[in-house]
């Protein structure tokens, strides 16, 4: 019977990003994927009827942290009871690898990787700061990837080849994105509806993406403005959506922020201030310390100041964004993790 490999995780468009970077590159290798997930969150709606995958199978999951005792009680004795379902699965598709990328969606499918004999688990950490799954399950890891640990075999991120297809460098800027991650910012739809005048002014397009619950809010209040922008909740051609930009204003989250930089897309990044131990600050600080992006608190946002920074050269930055990123990320770890296979 041949193996099945299994890719867990999710909850939040940033993790599944990077699951569906992992089932797209077993599919082209003809090798059979079960994507193990949670029926809360978006992961259903990512990848529910997806062609590539063998199976999918969403647990009624939830997250452990910021729960009472009591919560967090019922919570891991529902994680161990999907554990149990897990290991089913596990021996009825001879399943010995296990990809998880984090977030509560993956804990039942990665701790049934460890309890499982001759099982690995291989784990893709996509930010600054380790998750709290990640942080409990590394230990029992064959191999942690990172793009922020110095010690990770791979340090690209894997982002798809589109975002590196259609980069280009920027000079002059002419139309403005903004991006406030997989469920929107309402921070950022504010700040860019303060500066959506000025900029129309300057004869400055607008591409916005306002996310599910402030859509209609946000298009409502481009229209009072008379400002003609390209706003839009949700959508699955965000590469073309940066492509078209020359500048973007952006949350930190880890798969966008790596997209922004496989783009060449200079960027404006607004944290998101409660994300777990300020990760997407960190994120955008690592690149902020190498001179590659522009980085400002959401309590510290000033409008001239914005207007300061899209009048300097971001030439320099697109340049420099070249080189931050490689594409064949996906490529390399799949490769790691066959070749430890064979062992
Ligand atoms: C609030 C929070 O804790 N957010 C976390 C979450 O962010 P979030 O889910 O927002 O993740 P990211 O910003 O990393 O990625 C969002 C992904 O969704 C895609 N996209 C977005 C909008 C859209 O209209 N269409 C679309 O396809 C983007 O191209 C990107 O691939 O996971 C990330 C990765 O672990 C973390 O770094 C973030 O801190």
């Amino acid at each position: 019977m041949n193996e099945t490999v299994v890719v867990t995780g999710g909850g939040t468009g940033g993790h599944l990003k990077v699951a569906d970077a992992f089932i797209e590159e077993f599919h082209n290798r003809g090798i059979d994927v079960i994507f193990i997930g949670s029926s809360n969150g978006q992961d259903k709606a990512w990848f529910e009827n997806d062609r590539r995958l063998k199976k999918t199978i969403f647990l009624d999951t939830r997250g452990v942290v910021n729960k009472n005792s009591l919560g967090k009680v019922t919570s891991l004795l529902n994680i161990f009871s999907k554990t149990i379902q897990c290991l089913a699965v596990y021996s009825k598709y001879n399943v010995k690898t296990v990809i998880s990328v984090g977030g509560f969606s993956a804990a039942a499918a990665t701790f049934a990787s460890i309890l499982k004999f001759g099982c690995k688990l291989y784990i893709h950490e996509q930010n600054s700061k380790m998750g709290k799954l990640n942080e409990i399950t590394s230990k029992f890891a064959t191999e942690v990837f990172s793009s922020f640990d110095e010690n990770s075999l791979v340090k690209d991120y894997p982002v798809a080849k589109e975002f590196f297809e259609t980069a280009r460098v920027r000079d002059k800027i002419k139309t403005i994105a903004f991006f406030g991650g997989s469920q929107g910012a309402i921070c950022i739809n504010d700040f860019a509806l303060k500066v959506a005048p000025r900029l129309n002014e300057m004869g400055i397009k607008i591409i916005h993406q306002a996310g599910k619950n402030d859509f209609n809010r946000v298009a409502e209040e481009y229209k009072k403005l008379n400002i003609n922008a390209d706003v839009f909740d949700f959508s699955k051609d965000i590469p073309s959506k940066m492509s078209s930009a020359d500048f973007a204003v952006s949350r930190a989250g880890a798969s966008t922020l790596w997209e922004l930089c496989a783009n060449s897309l200079p960027t404006f990044f607004i944290p998101y201030k409660h994300a777990a131990g300020d990760h997407q600050y960190y994120n955008a600080k690592a690149l902020y310390d190498k001179g590659l992006c522009f980085l400002k608190r959401e309590d510290e946002l000033d409008v001239d100041e914005f207007f300061k920074i899209i009048g300097s050269d971001i030439h320099k930055i697109s340049i420099g964004l070249i080189s931050s990123i490689n594409s064949n990320a996906i490529s390399l770890i799949i490769n790691i993790i066959l070749e430890n296979n064979k062992k």
